[in-house]
């Protein structure tokens, strides 16, 4: 749909980036605004448990399972773990291929401090259903590269198979980043959030029937002028604004 101020819900006139240029955007708050990863990935994995929430709530989604993968998507990943965790959900986490860094290290310790289940071994695709109520899907993001190697094929299946609702952090996973759901088995998400500005995979057409947030809301106006982002606004105090309803 179109702008509707009254509910913030729009979609119209979205510039989309491609695959360089979000690793640019990233490369820029890192390099030109001085950010660290780990205060954009706070804001970043804040955002995501918050759309999640509103689509998802709590009281009637007790129980998520998030597949996290090896770079800083799977590292949103964990910080939302935490924070659906702090908004009442029981949330578990399967994070199959761990790279070895203090930021990845430090967040799953926060994890398993907060009561995190740390699930090694995913039971059938088909199983899921009977331990979960939805997935988040923080396997892969903008660095994505297709088509998906061996290792990470159960995690993806797991996404693929289980039947329920799937909300994608930033990318569906296993999606080219700019030509969107190009192979016979794609994912379906049901919710995706696009993290600081809509990648092109994630236009109107692609998605269908999806519901579609934006957040991460650490754009600096120097950003937004350089890659003529024509974001919508951010209601109040809110990290996240719906896109399409
Ligand atoms: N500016 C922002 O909005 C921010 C976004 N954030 C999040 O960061 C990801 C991008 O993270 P990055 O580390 O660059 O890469 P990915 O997580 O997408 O994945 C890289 C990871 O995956 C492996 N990999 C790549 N292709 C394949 C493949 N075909 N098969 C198996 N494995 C693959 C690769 O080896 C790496 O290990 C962005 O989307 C946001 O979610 C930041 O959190 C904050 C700033
Ligand atoms: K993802």
């Amino acid at each position: 749909g179109g702008i509707m101020t009254g509910k913030q819900c729009s979609s119209s006139s979205i510039r989309y980036l491609n695959q360089s240029e979000a690793v640019a955007l990233d490369q820029d708050l890192f390099n030109e605004y001085k950010f660290s990863v780990d205060q954009l990935m706070e804001l970043a994995g804040l955002s995501v448990a918050m759309a999640v929430a509103k689509v998802y709530p709590p009281s009637l989604y007790k129980s998520s399972l998030i597949v996290c993968g090896p770079g800083n998507n799977g590292g949103d990943g964990l910080v939302a773990a935490r924070h659906m965790k702090l908004f009442g959900y029981k949330v578990a986490v399967h994070y199959p291929k761990r790279t070895p860094r203090p930021l990845y290290e430090n967040l799953l310790h926060q994890c398993k401090n907060f009561g995190v289940d740390i699930v090694e071994q995913l039971p059938h695709p088909k199983d899921l259903i009977n331990d979960y109520n939805i997935l988040v899907d923080a396997l892969f993001g903008f660095s994505f590269k297709p088509p998906v190697r061996d290792e990470l094929k159960p995690a993806l299946d797991a996404l693929l198979d289980s039947g329920l609702p799937v909300c994608s952090v930033d990318i569906p996973s296993g999606w080219d980043v700019e030509n969107g759901p190009n192979t016979d088995r794609a994912l379906k998400p049901a919710l995706l959030i696009s993290l600081s500005a809509p990648k092109l995979c994630a236009k109107p057409e692609f998605l269908g029937d999806a519901k579609h947030y934006l957040g991460g809301r650490f754009l600096p106006l120097g950003i937004i002028t350089k890659y003529k982002l024509n974001l919508p606004p951010y209601l109040e105090q809110e990290q996240v604004v719906q896109l399409s309803c």
